[in-house]
This record gives structure tokens, C-alpha cells and sequence, in this order.
């Protein structure tokens, strides 16, 4: 059984309209005007469980208002939604009790209190038994480091620690499910590594289920094999990055570094988009041309020096899928 099922889900907010000049404000406080906002239209998927999700789309797409509706924050308008069996919005409390989040860009803890005392504070309220927290924070002390920084009030640690703390105060009451929003951003390069790799290793040791939004698509790439793409409040794409990669990517780029840079090499098949010195961009369709013909058409008329094949990064394949408009996914990916 999933542990997250999303059924034609739904949420529209009721905006109200805001009516100019002085008799506009008086009409407005005798009769409202409202326009319907779809944010979220007609969202259907299932997780199972110890699945690590990312759940993509651009600004505006509606991922919020459905963590939201994942998280009993929100109501939905229509349509099911049941997390570890629960009905979030009719059960807050229990929901709870089975799911983390991490928000990147805000803390959960206590601006003013030593880091420590939030996480004394959270094993009250979820009501950690002494043993659990102990080895709870054993763990998350020793692998996210959280010795250094323990008794410095949340306002004054750095982002990453920040980060840490978060992410290790949402794992306190081991719940079975993770959201994660944001949860690199603004990190440098280690600290956004390090994190990643405790997200993959507490998916994999504890079989957390994790639900990750975030535009970042390292992380995407990195963590999840799955995602399920958003736009306009309606599901364009749910199944394995691998398959959008292979679908959208047909595009990559060798780069060579020649012995001597007399002229541009003459190729059938690629094309030079950018070069500096003896070094040459080469843009090609791997299903039209393989790497190996091009260096081979090269090696014909120059040394090649070095060499590298660059794959696309799902970033730029999504926002091609974007800026095309989905129009040419194929029926076997568009949902
Ligand atoms: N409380 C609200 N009242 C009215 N409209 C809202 C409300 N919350 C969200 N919206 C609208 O619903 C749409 C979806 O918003 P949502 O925050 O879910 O998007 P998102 O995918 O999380 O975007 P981002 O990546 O920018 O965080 C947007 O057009 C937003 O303006």
C-alpha cells in the first residue's frame, strides 16, 4: 500500500477583488467580488514507502499548496489525500506525529533560545521517550556535527548549521515521512554535498519516505530517481528522471583540446558552438552521431589533446520541457 496517495486533488482560493476609489471601497463592503485562483487543478499520484521524491515545477506551479494539503495546513477543495493512512486536515495532530519538514528558508526553532533547548522543546511536544531522543541525537550529533554549535542561540548559527539543526529536528520523533523544501539553498558547495548525502543515507538506513521541492536540480539529480513535474496546478510528468533524460537529452557537447588550433575542424554531424584558443565546444544529437565518429573525423586532420563529453543536466532539459510547453512529450511520458 502507498503511503501517500493524492487523488484528483484539488484547492482553489477564493481571492477577493479589490475595487478602486472610495465608492469602490464601499461597494466592496457591501458586496464582495471574488475570483476563483485554480492553484491546484486535478493532482493525482502515490508514494510508497522509503521512495525519495522530487516534486518539481516552475514559481507559481502549486507544489506549495499541495505540501500544504500533504501537511493538513491547507483544505483541499476536492479530491483524496491520505499520508501513512490519515486524512492530514481531519487528523493535524496525528498527521503530525508521522511526518518531518524542513523548510530551507525559515526555521522551525527557536530564534532565541540555545539550539539544544528547541530540541528539548520538540521532544516534549512530540513526546520523544528519553531513549529515543538520546539516541536520536547521538546520531544526528555525531553524523551532522551539531556538537559545535549546541548551545549557540539559532539566531546567531550560520546557514548550514541552521540547516543541520532543522533537518535533525525534524527526524527527533522518527517519523516515517520527510518534506523537504529548499532544503540546500544558499549552502556552499560542501555543505549542499553533505547534506544530500544525509538525506540519501537517512532515506536509505531508516526508510524515510521523502517528498523534496526545491529548484535546485543537482539536488533532484542527485537524490531521487523519481520525479513528478508540476505546471499550472496540473501534473505534466510523473516517472523516472533517467527516461526524461534520455527522452530530452539527446543533446551533448564534446569538448577538444588540439594540438594546434590551425582551423576549425570540419565535421558532418556536429556543430562548434563556442570555442577560445585551440579549445572547441561541439554541440551534437547523440542519435545522429556518436562521439567516437566525431574525434574520429577529427583525429583525420588534428591532434587531439584532451577530450571530454559533457551529459545535459536535467536543468536545462526542464526548462526546455518548459519553454516548449510540454507540447512535445511523448504519450508513453505525459500523464
Ligand atoms: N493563500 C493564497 N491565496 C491566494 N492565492 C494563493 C495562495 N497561496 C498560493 N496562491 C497562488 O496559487 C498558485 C500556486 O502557488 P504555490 O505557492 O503552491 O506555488 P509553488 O509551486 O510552491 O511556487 P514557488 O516555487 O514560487 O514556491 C500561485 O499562483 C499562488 O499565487
Amino acid at each position: 500500500m502507498p503511503i501517500i496517495e493524492v487523488e484528483n486533488l484539488r484547492k482553489d482560493f477564493m481571492i477577493a477583488k479589490r475595487e478602486t476609489g472610495m465608492m469602490g471601497a464601499l461597494r466592496s463592503l457591501v458586496k464582495r467580488e471574488y475570483t476563483k485562483k485554480e492553484a491546484v487543478k486535478d493532482i493525482s499520484f502515490s508514494i510508497e514507502k522509503g521512495e525519495i521524491i522530487g516534486y518539481i515545477g516552475p514559481n507559481g506551479a502549486g507544489k506549495s499548496t499541495t505540501i500544504k494539503m500533504l501537511t493538513g495546513i491547507l483544505v483541499p477543495s476536492d479530491g483524496k489525500v491520505l499520508v501513512n493512512g490519515i486524512v492530514p486536515y481531519e487528523n493535524r495532530q496525528k498527521n503530525a506525529k508521522n511526518i518531518g519538514v524542513v523548510f530551507g528558508q525559515r526555521t522551525q526553532l527557536w530564534w532565541d533560545l540555545p539550539t539544544i533547548e528547541s530540541f528539548e522543546l520538540l521532544k516534549e511536544i512530540y513526546q520523544v521517550s528519553n531513549e529515543r531522543y538520546k539516541k536520536n541525537m547521538d546520531t544526528f550529533t555525531e553524523v551532522l556535527g551539531l556538537n559545535e554549535f549546541l548551545n549557540t542561540p539559532v539566531r546567531q548559527l550560520s546557514l548550514g548549521q541552521r540547516m543541520r539543526a532543522d533537518i535533525a529536528a525534524s527526524l527527533l520523533h522518527d517519523p516515517p515521512i520527510l518534506f523537504l523544501d529548499e532544503p540546500t539553498i544558499g549552502l556552499d558547495v560542501v555543505a549542499k554535498e553533505k547534506m544530500r548525502t544525509f538525506i540519501k543515507e537517512i532515506n536509505q538506513d531508516r526508510q524515510i519516505t521523502v517528498i523534496l521541492t526545491t529548484h535546485d536540480m543537482e539536488d533532484i539529480e542527485k537524490l531521487c530517481e523519481r520525479m513528478v513535474l508540476i505546471d499550472h496546478g496540473t501534473k505534466m510528468y510523473d516517472g523516472e528522471i533517467a527516461l526524461v533524460k534520455e527522452r530530452f537529452g539527446k543533446t551533448r557537447t564534446l569538448i577538444v583540446d588540439l594540438e594546434e588550433s590551425k582551423q576549425r575542424p570540419p565535421l558532418t554531424g556536429g556543430e562548434i558552438f563556442k570555442e577560445e584558443g585551440s579549445r572547441f565546444w561541439i554541440k551534437f544529437n547523440r542519435d545522429e552521431v556518436s562521439a567516437s565518429d566525431l574525434i574520429a573525423q577529427i583525429t583525420k586532420t588534428h591532434n587531439i589533446k584532451d577530450l571530454t563529453v559533457e551529459e545535459p543536466e536535467i536543468e536545462s532539459i526542464i526548462s526546455k520541457i518548459y519553454q516548449e510547453g510540454f507540447q512535445d512529450l511523448p504519450d508513453t511520458v505525459k500523464v
